[in-house]
């Protein structure tokens, strides 16, 4: 029997996988619909393909005819009934049998009677999707790998009811993608999952049973077994929500324990941390999707909410022992100070207790207060304050010790110590001057005014403003971002923005030549150089 020959390929589902399917069939040289649920996304969807062949051309392995010619041939469509006269449609929506079962009757009602049809899916039966058509004999499974451009197979599943013309003329189509086929007969996660899957879930239970920790089990596998990465990695990039529904076909359709999910990867799921997608898995991921070390980012919390976290000598005593402690933890890479409760981060030394003070006290008071702020300047690591209300006083002090501030909308700054009959005493004068200008911190210490967040972000004295609730998050975000880079190189940059500020820029200038010097050589600018040259995240160990 003679199958169709495929001209125009239709592609249902404008995700990742989608779209990488368009982009692999399109620069074949077939003409590709792409639908999703409404012409917007399907236009987005394309737009991004086109991008994306531009890189190519920017890099060298696409002629600008090439990309130009296969965008051409990218045809966004409002939905599955601009189908009719594709030649195959590859459907690649969400995997999930009642959506897959609905849609693959949807395309069967529009497509020409000989077309094919094939599910990109990784593990719902094939046989069950082609039996809701009335074309059964020209339905398989088309099981292409994430990232579809650059992975070389395509798994091809052959329903019950496949005819062999059906399955020669898919083969022919996936290697014409430049793909390299194997055959899989319907069976519960085809070959590649029923391998994968059973593999991540174990080093789940290894997990689990506190065998090693996530580091380590992928670091071992990687190492000793050569992957391009660790099993917890690749399960939290696939998504553990995808691997869980895959688990849970494998386990309920065969119906051996061995394929059974691990409590651990159902309560992730639970809990809303999915993986990379998510920002969260078995690993925590920047904005950029950049894997974050966790326990690298310290906070301090100034905990005397009933006070507004007034310092008092106990509290400013233990903050110096506190930051003592950080200063010999290794592993530490950012430090966030906030204040406990939503009123303030610190509404000022404790004017209870300056009120009976000595001179020669209140110099002590000072001294540790400013030794305190010394600490955290100096600390090998960035310190950001999230001020999260009354930042007055020595507690705006303390805010500017750090080495920059983030607010909330509702904060309030200032330098109020006039009213009291004294002056900052913990390094607000010079460091608000060198942080605002001479003029600004003058007029604010002469006035003992009180300013927002608004006026603060305009003059300069926080980087940030967030609302509330999202002031915290956002900070422990950059802190991460910070977390991600060379502790080396930052703590030089530190180290030369803040001694530069008090020499001659000739001087500054030479400070800078010896610490970008001195970082050559160290483990991380070679790991981040060759990280670059090689096209892959840096991993910085601070050597
Ligand atoms: C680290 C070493 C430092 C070396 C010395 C450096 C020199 C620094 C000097 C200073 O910081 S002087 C203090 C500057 N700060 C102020 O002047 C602000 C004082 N507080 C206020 O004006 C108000 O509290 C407020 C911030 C405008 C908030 O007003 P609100 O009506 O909302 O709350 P309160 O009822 O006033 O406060 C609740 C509770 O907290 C106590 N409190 C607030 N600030 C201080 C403080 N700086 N010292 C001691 N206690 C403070 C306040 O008395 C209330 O307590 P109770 O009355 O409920 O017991």
């Amino acid at each position: 029997m003679m199958t169709i020959e495929i001209r125009t390929v239709g592609v249902l589902g404008a995700g990742q996988m989608g779209s990488g399917i368009a982009q692999v069939a399109a620069t074949a040289g077939y003409t590709v619909k792409l639908a999703d649920v409404d012409l917007e996304r399907a236009t987005k969807a394309t737009s991004k393909i086109a991008a994306m062949l531009g890189k190519l051309v920017e890099k060298g392995k696409l002629t600008a005819e090439a990309a130009e010619a296969t965008a051409k041939r990218l045809i966004p469509v409002a939905g599955i009934a601009d189908f009719g006269d594709c030649d195959l449609v590859i459907e690649a929506a969400t995997e999930n049998v009642d959506l897959k079962l609905k849609l693959f009757a949807a395309c069967d009602a529009a497509m020409k009677p000989d077309a094919l049809l094939a599910s990109n899916t990784s593990s719902i039966s094939v046989t069950k999707l082609a039996a809701v058509t009335k074309r059964p004999g020209k339905v398989l499974g088309m099981h292409f790998m994430n990232p579809v451009p650059l992975m070389r197979l395509v798994e091809i599943v052959k329903a019950v009811q496949t005819e062999p013309e059906t399955y020669t003329t898919i083969k022919e189509a996936a290697e014409k993608m430049g793909k390299t086929v194997v055959t899989s007969n319907d069976a519960p996660g085809f070959l590649v999952n029923r391998i994968l899957i059973p593999m991540l879930c174990e080093a789940m239970f290894a997990v689990q049973e506190g065998v090693g920790t996530p580091e380590d089990i992928d670091t071992g596998a990687k190492l000793g077994l050569n992957p391009p990465m660790g099993p917890l990695e690749l399960a939290d990039l696939i998504g553990l929500d995808t691997v869980l529904a895959i688990a849970n076909v494998l386990y309920t359709d065969i119906g051996d324990t061995k394929y059974r999910a691990p409590t651990l990867l159902k309560n992730l799921v639970r809990a809303g941390w999915v993986g990379k997608k998510g920002g969260r898995g078995f690993y925590v991921y920047d904005e950029k999707g950049q894997k974050v070390p966790e326990g690298f980012v310290g906070t301090i919390t100034l905990n005397r909410p009933d006070k507004l976290n007034a310092l008092n000598a106990e509290l400013v005593g233990e903050l110096h022992r506190v930051l003592a402690e950080i200063r010999r933890d290794k592993d530490l890479r950012a430090l966030i100070v906030t204040g406990a409760g939503d009123k303030a981060f610190a509404a000022g030394a404790d004017i209870a207790a300056m009120s009976t003070m000595t001179g020669p006290e209140a110099k002590a008071f000072g001294e540790l207060g400013h030794a305190v702020g010394a600490q955290m300047e100096t600390l090998a690591i960035p310190v950001i304050a999230a001020v999260n209300g009354f930042a007055l006083g020595g507690g705006c002090e303390m805010a500017l010790a750090c080495d920059f501030i983030h607010a909330s909308t509702k904060a309030k700054f200032g330098q109020p110590e006039v009213n009291l009959g004294v002056i900052p005493g913990f390094g607000g004068t010079n460091r608000l001057a060198r942080r605002v200008g001479i003029g600004r911190a003058r007029e604010l210490c002469f006035t003992g005014d009180v300013i927002g967040a608004e006026e603060a972000l305009r003059i300069g004295l926080v980087n940030g403003i967030h609302a509330p609730e999202e002031l915290l998050g956002k900070v422990k975000e950059i802190a991460a971002k910070i977390a991600t880079k060379g502790p080396l190189a930052v703590a030089q940059a530190k180290r030369v923005l803040l001694r530069g500020l008090d020499v001659p820029l000739p001087t500054a200038n030479e400070l800078e030549v010896q610490a970008f010097a001195a970082l050559f050589g160290s483990e991380d600018q070679r790991e981040g150089m060759a990280a670059f040259l090689g096209k892959r995240p840096a991993n910085f160990v601070g050597r």
